[in-house]
């Protein structure tokens, strides 16, 4: 049987795996998440999953999970925010209109390689100064991509989503557990 190795310092995305059933080991990637500006952002999403699969060994016996996701809106990707500046600024972007989060997922064996990308549609409510000004002093939007988390007090934006919520959170798990099995990695 395949070990399950997490390339990731997401809890998010280890919490998903482990409610899924996968016993997992931890071996965190630091790959440089530098982009070209021009990349369409389903495109960067999987680059960047791929670049954290590269940036990591792999043992016989081990199937290695990396994954990235970006948000995008206008054509323009919205990575985590460098400050409450441009978290405001991603959020009175998305404010009132539809945006989409992607995440990719990079699967890795000695076998070979296979990476997916999974879209979802997310609209918010148009948001207040005040709304926005109260969340910028939560500590939620600091390591997320678009500068919130739909899982938290972020959830109060959302007036309709359309696809996988877990692909917003960070993983598509369903999918991603499918994909596994196809890896021969066991799920209890
Ligand atoms: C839009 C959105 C993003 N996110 C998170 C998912 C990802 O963890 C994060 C985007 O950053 P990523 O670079 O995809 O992941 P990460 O830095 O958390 O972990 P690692 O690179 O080690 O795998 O934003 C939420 O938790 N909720 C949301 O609603």
């Amino acid at each position: 049987m395949k070990t399950l190795v997490l390339g990731s310092q997401s809890p998010r995305r280890k919490a998903l795996l482990e409610m899924a059933g996968c016993s997992l080991i931890l071996r965190p990637s630091y790959a440089d998440e530098t982009l070209e500006p021009s990349v369409p952002a389903d495109e960067a999403a999987a680059y960047l999953a791929e670049q954290k699969s590269t940036a990591l060994q792999l043992e016989r016996n081990e199937v290695l999970l990396t994954s990235d996701t970006v948000v995008s809106i206008d054509g323009d990707i919205l990575g985590k925010p460098a400050d409450r500046q441009d978290a405001r600024q991603m959020l009175e972007r998305m404010s009132g209109r539809t945006h989409q989060v992607y995440t990719a997922v990079c699967l890795r064996s000695e076998e070979g390689r296979r990476t997916f990308t999974t879209g979802t549609d997310v609209s918010f409510y148009t948001l207040t100064d005040e709304e926005i000004d109260h969340y910028l002093n939560t500590d939620e939007p600091w390591d997320k991509a678009g500068g919130y988390g739909i899982q938290g007090k972020g959830g109060l934006f959302v007036r309709e989503i359309k696809g996988d919520y877990y692909n917003v959170v960070g993983l598509p798990i369903a999918r991603v557990i499918r994909e596994l099995k196809e890896f021969g990695v066991s799920i209890h």
